[in-house]
């Protein structure tokens, strides 16, 4: 076993602050365990009476009532099982429960960094399949530990109690078998993964070949790959033998030793009962212990493996809960704040990457104006959406809200003060309702909720909804239309109130008719707001107070519509391209 490093041990001993809240039920367990095991130990210990006394001899009394015995220690048996099977169960469930909900309650303070820099899948695995790790290591995997030590100790007490001779026996052969199996599956484990890589060569050059058949014909490449293929697969078969020859000779070996050992076994075993020292109930319970010790011997050569992957599950969840939470320096209390923005030089770059993307950014949005954002993909300006609402500290430069550093406010009082309707709408797979009214708006009264979905021209598809506004919405929103879906995360908002309002618009267009109720929404949900837009609708960008036109992180033009149409710039060669009839 590798030394265990520092760090290990800084693991193990977080995991067992885990087991605090439990220790009285862990306890319970492994004395459960341990009785578990004791029964064990007493059926073979009881197996010299059944031959001594009753078939040796043949004790009528002690025979009739072996059954009797059998019973009472099959359900004390199957007792401490249950009871030892439910404590570490309650324990490990419980474990993972509290490791789960800290965990959650991590990702949800986590700054966008964080997400960036990992897939979704990567999040949930580490929810789902590192905790699980841990919880089942210490339901099944400490439980088996307790019972097969417990078992060991008591099967191996047994055979030196009844003849230590045999015990030695034991001692020398069970250590050599077990070297063997170590030193074959170290080999296994090795040609195994050689194994993996020859075959995953295998899978390359086929599938190569056939997805660029083109190529090959074309270039008359037959023979190159035929080649190629042959070496890969001829790899794979050299391995795959070798496979088979460590798994025959190991096999062999072990058979052979314990051949040997069974042999010396019966051969002390035939001088010891020949000389009285040992009757043949002794002798069968030497018999029956050696046997019985194979399982737990190896269910705990095996743990090994299983606690170290719940030590690496443990060290990468106690990676992530040790990040720092999203920056929160501000101390500033603020209400409901007039709404007046303002980017001064503002340069930025992601935490992955040195390129600048948005360079010396300067623009006032007054309270109560709607600022239009319009440039090509990639020019910046979710990036501007995304640092006013703080989810990057700001670099050089400074965001204003109401003449001061956003930086300056508290983080949940700042955040209060926006309304973000994306193009992609996020909607829980909840009700209408509580849809309408998320978040701090959870306890909104239903009239409310009605007001805000007539505002946002959602009330009449709601109504007509099975449940109405009780109506499940699926996973994210899959019940409804593409529509209706944005109407209700404009609900959403206008039950915020929120003085200042970011809006992404969607890009893919609806029909007609769903265009037209929810662009009347969202006039209504930007009237008195300062509005904050990345528009690709014309109506948005027409009616806007001011146009930013961004390319590559810079705002390269600013005016209204007409203005920018009449400067004959760039501006108007993007609308006379993206608004052509
Ligand atoms: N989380 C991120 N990490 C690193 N780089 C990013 C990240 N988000 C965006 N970028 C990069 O920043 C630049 C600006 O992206 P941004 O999303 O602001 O553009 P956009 O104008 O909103 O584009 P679109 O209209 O396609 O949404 C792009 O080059 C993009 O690759």
């Amino acid at each position: 076993m590798p030394p265990i490093k520092e760090s290990t041990w800084k693991t193990y001993k977080r995991l067992f602050g885990y087991l605090k809240p439990y220790r009285w039920m862990f306890v319970g367990g492994i004395i459960t365990g341990a009785l578990f095991s004791a029964v064990d130990v007493t059926i073979i210990d009881g197996m010299q009476r059944v031959i001594d006394e009753g078939f040796v001899e043949q004790d009528e009394r002690f025979l009739y009532k072996l059954p009797l015995y059998l019973i009472i220690a099959m359900v004390l048996r199957s007792l401490f099982n249950f009871m030892s099977e439910y404590a570490m169960g309650l324990v490990g469930r419980g474990i993972m429960h509290d490791i789960r909900m800290q965990l959650f309650g991590k990702y949800l303070t986590l700054p966008a960094s964080f997400f960036d820099a990992r897939t979704g899948g990567e999040i949930v695995s580490t929810m789902t399949y590192n905790v699980e790790r841990i919880g089942t290591s210490v339901s099944d995997a400490i439980k088996d530990l307790v019972r097969d030590l417990f078992l060991i100790i008591g099967a191996i007490g047994l055979i030196f109690y009844h003849s230590w001779q045999l015990g030695l026996i034991f001692f020398i052969g069970g250590p050599l078998v077990a070297w063997v199996l170590r030193a074959a599956s170290k080999r296994f484990k090795e040609i195994s993964r050689k194994l993996q890589n020859t075959m995953s060569d295998v899978t390359q050059v086929t599938s190569e070949a056939f997805q660029g058949y083109r190529t090959i014909k074309t270039f008359s490449g037959e023979s190159q790959e035929t080649q190629s293929f042959y070496r890969a697969s001829n790899a794979n078969r050299r391995q795959q033998l070798r496979m088979v020859i460590t798994k025959s000779i190991s096999s062999s070996l072990v058979y052979s030793i314990a051949g040997l050992a069974l042999a010396g076994v019966i051969l002390v075993s035939a001088d010891l009962i020949l000389s009285g020292k040992l009757t043949p109930g002794g002798f069968t319970v030497c018999f029956t212990a050696m046997a019985s010790l194979s399982k737990p011997l190896k269910t705990i050569s095996s743990m090994n493996v299983i606690i170290q992957q719940a030590v690496a599950a443990a060290q990468s969840i106690f990676a992530i809960l040790d990040r720092p939470d999203e920056p929160d320096s501000g101390t500033v209390a603020v209400e409901r704040a007039r709404g007046d923005i303002e980017f001064k030089s503002l340069t930025f770059n992601y935490p992955s990457n040195q390129q600048p993307v948005l360079r010396d950014i300067h623009f006032h949005v007054p309270q109560g104006k709607s600022y239009a954002l319009v440039g090509k993909s990639g020019s910046g300006k979710s990036t501007i959406t995304n640092l006013l609402l703080r989810f990057y500290p700001v670099q050089p430069g400074q965001i204003l809200l109401d003449g001061r550093s956003i930086e300056e406010y508290q983080l949940s009082d700042f955040r209060k003060q926006f309304a973000l309707v994306s193009q992609h709408v996020t909607l829980f797979d909840d009700t209408v309702r509580n849809n309408i009214a998320y978040g701090i708006n959870i306890d909104a009264s239903e009239e409310r909720i009605i007001e805000v979905a007539r505002q946002a021209n959602a009330w009449e598809f709601i109504q007509k909804l099975p449940q109405g506004l009780d109506t499940i919405v699926g996973d994210n929103g899959t019940n409804l239309s593409g529509g209706q879906r944005q109407r209700i995360a404009i609900a959403r908002a206008l039950l915020k109130d929120a003085p200042v309002l970011i809006l992404d618009e969607a890009t893919s267009a609806l029909d007609n008719e769903s265009e037209r109720l929810v662009q009347n929404a969202l006039d209504e949900l930007m009237r008195n707001r300062t509005t904050i837009v990345i528009a690709h609708r014309l109506s948005t960008i027409e009616k806007a107070d001011q146009i930013l036109l961004l390319h590559e992180g810079q705002i390269i033009e600013q005016g209204t519509h007409q203005e920018l149409l009449a400067m004959q710039g760039e501006y108007a060669k993007l609308h006379a391209n993206q608004f052509r009839d």
